[in-house]
């Protein structure tokens, strides 16, 4: 079932939460909506699930505005972070009670029930734990009962607001890998809210990047990473190095100090020779090496992020000299990116002043 939302505000006494949100999603898509604390990602679960109402905008499910509609008459399920499971009822009857409570008309009889719910927990790999207690539960497999229970009511729509975060950093990458694989069985409509961009990325068909209140891009993890619309979205997708002019004009052909490179750690270059800057500390992350470099011209040290085979071949180690430069960036101008036509006519005139 697809999900559109239109121009949705929603304040809070003191606070505005939603300042106009647009989004379309399509029927069996995972979407993440992904921005740091407090910028409306709850507020807006929420406002789909029919947990709150907003002042302005409509929400339509395939086409009919379900704006007025309690949750409840929505038909979605819901997954929140804590496992909220009922701590007096067995795995069973915890997935079994969203089918208990329907309407007796369209309760389902025992052995219908006693099926439904063994298939549910066959889904989420929990069936030998079924006469187990939450409490007998590990945090991963409660989260796994909770979102069998979701399930339960064969919703529409499903909704997880920060599913995985109670859950140590191991568990939280195979069960979102396991939710994945899920999604990519039973294809419900999914909606699901963290501020952890590699869940996003490794879940989600699209992601949401969100800041006070609005969207700043919605695209897939590909083109989020390789074409952040903004510098807020380039910097909330991880580490960035971020280059003034002077020290890019160089290599982009763009000699405007307006214009910022934004360069990630694994593409950032150190060539040994004088380039102005030195190699100022090494560090050993394991898989990878971490190489800050202090230039007089910037604040901030810059940082690569190198393959252990890649760093000993540069011969780089700290006191060296080096010449900065990059194999990818983006460009903006102000909020602006600068797109690739003008860079493109810049390389050429670079070729032009060198060779005419
Ligand atoms: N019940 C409330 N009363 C007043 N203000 C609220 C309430 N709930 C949230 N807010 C405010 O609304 C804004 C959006 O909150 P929301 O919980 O939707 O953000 P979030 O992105 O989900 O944050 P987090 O990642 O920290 O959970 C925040 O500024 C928050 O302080």
């Amino acid at each position: 079932m697809s999900i559109e939302l239109s121009a949705i505000e929603y304040r809070y006494r003191d606070a505005t939460a939603l300042a106009g949100i647009d989004l379309a999603i399509e029927s069996g898509e995972l979407l993440a909506l992904l921005g740091p604390s407090g910028c409306g990602k709850t507020t807006l679960l929420r406002t789909i699930a029919g947990l709150e109402f907003p002042d302005r905008g409509r929400v339509r499910f395939e086409g009919r505005d379900v704006t007025a509609l309690s949750a409840r008459k929505r038909h979605v399920g819901f997954v929140f972070q804590h496992y909220a499971l009922f701590n007096h009822l067995t795995v069973f009857e915890n997935v079994a009670f969203g089918l208990r409570v329907r309407g007796w008309f369209r309760r389902p009889r025992r052995a219908e029930l006693e099926r439904a719910v063994s298939e549910l927990l066959e889904l989420v790999q929990l069936g030998e734990f079924a006469r187990r207690y939450p409490a007998q539960l590990s945090g991963g497999q409660r989260q796994r009962v909770a979102l069998a229970r979701a399930l339960a009511v064969e919703p529409q729509i499903l909704l997880l607001d920060e599913p995985f975060g109670a859950l140590d950093a191991r568990v939280r990458a195979d069960l979102r890998r396991w939710l994945r694989g899920l999604h990519d069985r039973i294809h419900v409509t999914s909606v699901f809210v963290t501020h952890d961009q590699e869940e996003a990325f490794e879940l989600a068909d699209r992601i949401a990047v969100m800041n006070k209140g609005r969207i700043e891009q919605i695209a897939d993890p590909e083109t989020l990473y390789t074409h952040p619309a903004n510098p807020f979205v380039c910097r909330f997708l991880g580490e960035v190095n971020e280059l003034p002019a002077a020290l890019h004009a160089r290599w982009t052909g763009i000699d405007d100090e307006r214009v910022v490179a934004f360069v990630r750690p694994h593409d950032l270059e150190f060539s040994a020779g004088e380039g102005g800057a030195r190699v100022e500390q090494v560090r050993d992350l394991g898989a990878n090496m971490r190489v800050e470099v202090r230039h007089p011209a910037l604040a901030q040290p810059l940082v690569a992020v190198w393959e252990r085979s890649r760093f000993a071949r540069s011969g780089l180690a700290p006191g060296r000299s080096v010449a900065v430069s990059a194999q990818r960036q983006v460009l903006f101008r102000g909020d602006a990116p600068v797109d690739a036509a003008e860079r493109a006519g810049n390389a050429l005139r670079d070729i032009l002043v060198t060779h005419g």
